[in-house]
């Protein structure tokens, strides 16, 4: 399994207003000195406190801005923009309110460049992929959330891109709907092959999609401890969340990420 992605010592500062003097500026890291790699065909997922840098790391990975230091390669090349190569699932579900699930569809085949054509075929597909064959002629205000976050992920899978970067994208959906896509995730994932990048806040679901959980901790952003999560055959066991060895594994990043509460640091 090659190396997807690489994050070399990755610094993101960004200039903000300084309160102790009027009129003027200071840098403020966000990011510092962040280093990992993703390999390709990896579920990777990333869990931090709130403010940790997550949604910056995702606007660097995806080429959205650039890093004050260090770089980023993917498949050896340093990332300098956005590109198809890379598609992004967010949290709001980033619909064309005027297109049905299918147009929501299409227009990933029409940027990739497939010929219209071959659109009907393709779309199915994807639809099938995410379980919505039947829900092709409904608009977005017509659906679940659970349903349009799967018009999404199917849209950002008809760009075909190598990488799937997916910023908290089940956050809104309540629990049992939650629940139900991150299975389907990893089907998808298990029939795509993609590489997947998944912020999120949840320490159950950051081990239950995960092959590895990247740890962050904040002030600033750092890469605190890389879990590995051995569990197989996830899919096969319908109440996996009870198995021994996830229950296991959601501990070591719970006590990882509450570390500084425990050393009395917030208290
Ligand atoms: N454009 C910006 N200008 C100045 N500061 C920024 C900017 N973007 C982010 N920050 C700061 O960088 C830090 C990290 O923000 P970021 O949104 O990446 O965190 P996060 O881990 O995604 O947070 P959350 O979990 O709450 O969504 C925060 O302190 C934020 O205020």
């Amino acid at each position: 399994m090659g190396e997807k992605i690489k994050v070399e010592r990755v610094t993101k500062a960004f200039t903000v207003r300084d309160n102790e003097q009027k009129g003027a500026s200071m840098e403020f890291t966000a990011i510092s000195n962040m280093e990992f790699s993703v390999n390709e065909g990896e579920f990777l997922t990333i869990v931090g406190p709130s403010g940790c840098g997550k949604s910056t790391l995702l606007d660097l990975l995806g080429g959205l801005s650039t890093p004050t230091k260090g770089r980023i390669l993917l498949d050896g090349q340093e990332i300098k923009g956005p590109g198809l190569d890379r598609g992004t699932v967010f949290q709001q579900y980033a619909l064309f309110p005027w297109k049905t699930a299918r147009g929501n569809i299409e227009f990933g085949l029409e940027a990739k460049g497939i010929p219209k054509r071959e659109w009907r075929a393709q779309s199915d597909h994807y639809l099938d992929l995410v379980g919505l064959k039947s829900f092709a002629d409904r608009y977005p205000h017509e659906l679940s959330g659970g349903m349009k976050q799967r018009v999404a992920i199917a849209r950002s899978l008809a760009f075909n891109p190598d990488v799937l970067l997916m910023d908290e994208p089940f956050a809104a959906l309540d629990a049992q709907t939650r629940e139900t896509l991150q299975s389907e995730l990893l089907r998808i994932w298990e029939k795509t092959k993609k590489t997947i990048i998944f912020i999120t806040h949840g320490i159950d679901e950051a081990v239950y999609l995960g092959q590895r959980v990247v740890i962050l901790s904040a002030n600033p952003g750092r890469v605190k401890k890389i879990v590995e999560i051995p569990l197989k055959h996830r899919l096969a066991d319908a109440d996996i969340r009870s198995n021994p060895a996830f229950v296991k594994a959601r501990h070591e990043v719970w006590s990882l990420l509450h570390e500084n509460e425990y050393a009395g640091l917030y208290i």
